[in-house]
């Protein structure tokens, strides 16, 4: 029996799977998606493996052989080992790069390697081989990894001698990231009149005895802990019984829970939808109940009740006994969503996100593989949930940029679920108020079925939305972060008893620093962007690599006394809210108030139970919010996502500003919205002011048909970073030469091929980037010339210190 597996830190030109024999005592156990260990390369070196495939032979002659099997059980299900091919076909990554995507970190395990002294002596005169041996004899053991990391000199072939000699020999320990949680616990071992009896004839301390049987009677089996804590006695009587043989010990694995207290699970009301949200519950159920991959888009204005409509459907898929995956942009954000998952679902409900711990995200995975939960509800990764037999993968909020993986590798959450739902015959259902302009595209020509809901639920209108042109403030000499417009509907709002969102798509406490002498504005010494003054801890500090510094008003270039803060952020607006509505109850909402785990919770649950009146916050208030209460929401500048350098700036302004005027009069009061900005006139915020998203649409797609924008390309970026400038540009120019012959002599079509330059941001931590930008179709074809030309990349000396990685259609 041959195994196929992937071998983890590997580069990308050497990733490939590799043929091992399987050991005959390790037939039947080995399986694929169990991780071994195995020898690997010249030195033999210690490795872990995931076991991909299991084949009759190999082509090769002579092969090594599977040195240990580190799980009893596959990690990996056939459809998630398929779908590490995948990934690495579809973005440029190693497998080990999409293993660990889809495995949680706890599950991940180390591998440490050891040299031990077998007591052969060693006669050789190599002097490295000779200390070796005596740092070995006195330590019992060479921790290998350190010492390749402690010593300058090369210690391989001194190790090779040894081991060749016979004078060391190797072992590997395999460690786990988090371990299983386990606690001791104790039944009896008799019966219950044999406890009794053993009672009676009980010399000593036979009333501390009887308690703990008395408990022990009553239960299949109870925590040490617990136990000792509810008899009253202290550990030694228990290990005194145990000991007797009249209980047994035993370990009890326990599952940590994030959110234990929340899962009720009674919630058994049936939901009444209204005719608009039944008729396209029945559509979409039409498709799930074929067991047929499908994929479905229901675009609803704000307020419509998707979540009610999926929900419902969620119902009779798990009724059918099929299981489920929810995505959500960011689960911090819809604190109300999840909770609306434990009280209808309970303990069928996992929860998989970053916030949990290493440990807590383990279990909620193990609780989904062993089937215990069925419905797994998270953001980005948790569509890699371990389901079988998936019958319905919700994507919420399609649009968000947060399901595109930043990192190798760099997926979009959407394109692993249309597989999913492939594999597994299953519905595919994209639900927003404000679709990607790619998503509503293919539901138009019919590769999507479309679903529509057109009105809120219960009679709710859309809000009512005011443009306040900010002009005519400035005009008048107002220079105030809240405008005239705005503070007088606030003011109705308040005096109706009402609650206001207000929105400002900034960070900290003035937006940067710049001089007004010169125009120097501090930018970041690692990175090439401004940096942010935060009046919390007085600093100024770097959103990406996080450096601080002090705050000064001199000017580091010209040296005049001129720096001062431009632009607002959520505090100064605090304070000015203050100062208008001394009585007003506001509060702040941000990524500094917020950082801490449940904050936001508590801060969203104090205003929805009327604690607050005003909701002052970044991008986090404008999704998903379900206040009854709120009638007024503010933009405090529209304008800010209006002009930057990206081809997605118009659909992020529209989506946005919809979303966040969506979150008011959702509840039969009548809602306000009013939108801030210096350009009344632009097309995209007028289309914003109306909520009218098919307008936007027809707008947005002339508009990428005509730049040759997604979805009419793809775009690629190739980016090059480096800590050396010249060698980073260098790279990219030889890149880019080579990709154009390519391009040349396979005769590539319809590619866009832009020469290389600084992005953007062009140094982050102390690293260079250079990027060059193709507008291309990802097709098979263009993938395999970027895979051979990665290929080239890595396997070219000159490109040594410079990284290089290939990321498709990116958020920029
Ligand atoms: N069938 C129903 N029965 C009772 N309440 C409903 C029903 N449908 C929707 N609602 C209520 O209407 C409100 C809006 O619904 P929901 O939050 O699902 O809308 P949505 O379409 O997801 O909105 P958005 O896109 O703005 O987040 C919620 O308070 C929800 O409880
Ligand atoms: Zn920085």
């Amino acid at each position: 029996m041959i195994a196929k597996v992937a071998i983890e830190n590997l580069t990308y030109p050497a990733d490939a799977l590799f043929d091992y024999e399987v050991p005959a005592e390790l037939e039947g156990a080995l399986r694929p998606g169990c991780r071994v260990v195995v020898p690997f390369g010249g030195g033999n070196r210690r490795r872990q493996g995931m076991v991909m495939a299991l084949a009759e032979h190999s082509e090769l002659a002579s092969l090594k052989r599977v040195q240990r099997l580190v799980d009893e059980t596959p990690v990996l299900s056939e459809e998630l080992l398929g779908l590490v091919g995948f990934c690495k076909r579809r973005w440029f990554c190693t497998y080990f790069d999409a293993i660990k995507a889809i495995l949680p970190t706890g599950s991940r395990v180390r591998l440490r390697e050891y040299a031990v002294p077998t007591g052969e002596p060693y006669s050789g005169d190599d002097t490295l081989a000779r200390e070796l041996i005596a740092l070995a004899q006195s330590s019992g053991r060479l921790d290998l990894e350190k010492l390749r990391k402690e010593r300058s000199e090369p210690i391989d072939s001194a190790l090779a001698e040894l081991l060749q000699a016979g004078a060391l020999r190797r072992v590997s320990d395999v460690r786990r990231n988090a371990s299983d949680m386990t606690r001791l616990a104790a039944r009896l071992a008799v019966s219950h009149e044999e406890a009794d009896a053993y009672v009676r004839d009980c010399r000593a301390n036979a009333a501390k005895h009887e308690k703990v049987l008395d408990i022990l009677k009553g239960c299949e089996s109870v925590p040490v802990t617990e136990l000792c804590y509810l008899s009253g006695v202290s550990k030694s009587v228990v290990d005194t019984l145990a000991r007797r043989q009249i209980i047994e010990l035993h370990t009890l694995e326990l599952l940590r829970r994030p959110y234990r207290e929340k899962t009720r699970g009674g919630d058994r009301e049936p939901i009444r939808l209204s005719a608009g949200q039944h008729s396209v519950l029945e559509g979409l159920w039409a498709l799930c109940a074929g067991g047929r991959p499908e994929a479905a888009l229901l675009h609803g204005v704000t307020g419509s009740g998707k979540t009610e409509v999926y929900i419902s459907l969620i119902d009779r898929v798990i009724a059918a006994g099929r299981n489920v995956i929810v995505l959500v942009p960011e689960i911090a954000l819809t604190p109300q969503l999840t909770d609306r998952f434990y009280s209808r679902y309970g303990e069928r409900v996992a929860v998989l996100h970053s916030a949990l711990s290493v440990g807590e995200r383990y279990d909620e995975w193990k609780r989904l593989k062993n089937g215990e939960a069925s419905i797994a509800v998270g953001t980005r990764s948790a569509i890699f949930a371990p389901l079988d037999n998936v019958g319905l993968i919700v994507v919420d909020e399609e649009q968000e940029g947060s399901y595109k993986s930043e990192n190798s590798p760099r997926y979009h959450a959407r394109d692993v679920a249309k597989y999913r739902a492939v594999k597994n015959g299953a519905l595919l259902l994209l639900a927003s108020a404000t679709p990607s302009v790619e998503s509503y595209m293919s539901a138009k020509l019919g590769r999507y079925h479309l679903f529509t809901l057109s009105e809120r639920y219960g009679g709710s209108t859309l809000p009512e939305v005011l443009i306040a042109d900010m002009r005519e403030d400035l005009a008048k000499g107002e220079t105030s972060a809240i405008g005239e417009t705005l503070a007088a509907e606030l003011r109705f709002c308040l005096k109706r008893g009402e609650q206001a969102v207000l929105f400002l798509n900034r960070r900290g406490y003035n937006t940067f620093v710049g001089c007004r002498a010169c125009g120097e504005v501090r930018t970041c010494p690692n990175c090439s962007i401004a940096m942010t003054y935060h009046s919390r801890n007085g600093l100024l500090m770097c959103h990406y690599c996080g450096h601080s510094e002090e705050l000064s008003d001199v000017c580091p270039v010209c040296g005049s006394r001129g720096m001062r803060h431009l632009g607002t952020g959520t505090q100064r607006v605090e304070e000015q809210l203050a100062e208008l509505f001394p009585t007003a109850r506001v509060c702040r909402m941000d990524l500094d108030t917020t950082s801490y785990k449940s904050s936001h919770e508590k801060l969203l649950g104090a205003f929805r139970d009327g604690e607050y009146d005003i909701l002052l916050g970044t991008q986090m208030v404008t999704k998903g919010l379900d206040m009854p209460n709120v009638t007024l929401v503010g933009v405090l500048s529209a304008d800010a996502m209006l002009f930057v350098e990206d081809y997605r700036a118009a659909e992020r302004t529209f989506m946005q500003l919809t979303q966040v005027v969506g979150r008011a009069g959702r509840a039969g009061k009548r809602g306000y919205a009013v939108i801030q900005t210096y350009c009344p006139d632009n097309r995209v915020i007028e289309l914003a002011r109306r909520q009218d998203y098919e307008g936007f649409f027809e707008e947005e797609i002339l508009f990428r048909k005509n730049m040759i924008y997604p979805p009419y390309c793809d775009i690629c970026h190739i980016m090059f970073t480096g800590a050396d400038e010249g060698g980073v540009r260098e790279a990219a120019k030889r890149f880019h030469t080579a990709l154009a012959d390519e391009f040349r002599r396979t005769q590539a079509a319809n590619i866009i091929l832009f020469a290389p330059a600084p992005p953007p941001i062009a140094k982050i931590s102390q690293k260079y980037r250079q990027r060059i930008l193709l507008k291309c179709r990802d097709d098979k074809k263009l993938r395999q010339t970027l895979d051979k030309m990665l290929c080239n990349f890595y396997n070219n000396r000159e490109n040594r210190g410079v990284s290089i990685y290939v990321d498709i259609n990116p958020n920029l």
